[in-house]
């Protein structure tokens, strides 16, 4: 489904590159964490896949290739029709990018009819539908709100609601549960493993949160100053990790009577 093939990736100011090497396989339905310290590139890798490099940000070598087609080559009306439909982002703090003065019923109105043909009411059906299925049960009354009268787990809610509206077939989360305190953050977890089951929908999680990683993902790998330190099936990492890094990664996670909490 996405297969990233040895990756180098260059912003125009820094002479040197942010990502040498990355590489990463993924099939439909399966979940990949790409953990690492601030700056270590994890973000720079999904805008990578999403095309929305800032910065003047490139691809210098390697290729991205999604359904088998480089996306590296796509032209912008390609990529109009890609964004949203078929590949998906969710942020840290979804509720940021809602609008404060806008209810957000006009807004996901909106966005649905950006991406698709359909009447005001139909959109508003859809997404008083997406909204149940996110567990946001008043949908009507959710469409009829502002985002400052949402708590940050409803928020953060209604953006995964947006993002999986055209049930993507990949969904790139960024620190989605880094903003939220620690129960809301756990449920959000579990709904996100939820979409994978529910749509069959293959989910990159960034985070630097390597109990959250280890909770979610098939897959995971460790990124450091730009670089893959570790990467494979998450036993393998949790059990067999090969880089130092990971192994104080792992040992930085807290645990009880012996038993890591990862
Ligand atoms: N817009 C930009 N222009 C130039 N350089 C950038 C830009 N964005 C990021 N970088 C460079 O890329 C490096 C990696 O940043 P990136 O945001 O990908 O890391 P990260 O692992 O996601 O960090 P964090 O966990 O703090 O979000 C940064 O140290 C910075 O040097």
């Amino acid at each position: 489904m996405l297969n990233v093939q040895d990756i180098t990736v260059t912003y125009s100011q820094n002479p040197r590159p942010t990502i040498e090497g990355f590489h990463l396989q993924m099939k439909p339905g399966e979940i990949c964490s790409i953990v690492g310290e601030s700056g270590s590139g994890k973000t720079t890798v999904i805008r990578s896949i999403l095309g929305v490099l800032p910065g003047g940000g490139k691809v210098t070598k390697g290729d991205i290739l999604f359904e088998g087609e480089s996306l590296l080559h796509y032209s912008k009306k390609q990529w109009r029709d890609l964004r949203g439909t078929q590949i998906s982002m969710i942020f840290q703090n979804a509720g940021a990018m809602i609008n404060p003065v806008r209810k957000i019923g006009s807004q996901y109105v909106e966005y649905i009819r950006a991406h698709r043909d359909i009447s005001k009411k139909d959109a508003a059906d859809m997404a008083i539908q997406m909204l149940e299925k996110m567990r946001l049960p008043n949908g009507k009354r959710i469409m009829d709100s502002y985002s400052f009268e949402l708590s940050g787990g409803m928020c953060q809610r209604v953006g995964i609601a947006m993002a999986m509206t055209f049930e993507p077939k990949l969904l790139l989360a960024d620190e989605p549960t880094s903003a939220l305190d620690v129960t809301t953050q756990a449920q959000i977890v579990r709904e996100m493993m939820e979409l994978r089951d529910t749509f069959g929908t293959s989910i990159i999680i960034v985070t630097h949160n390597i109990g959250v990683a280890a909770y979610m993902a098939d897959k995971m790998i460790v990124m450091k100053q730009g670089k893959v330190v570790d990467s494979g099936d998450r036993e393998e990492i949790l059990h067999n990790p090969k880089s130092d890094y990971t192994k104080n990664l792992l040992l930085a996670v807290p645990s009880l009577k012996g038993e890591r909490y990862v």
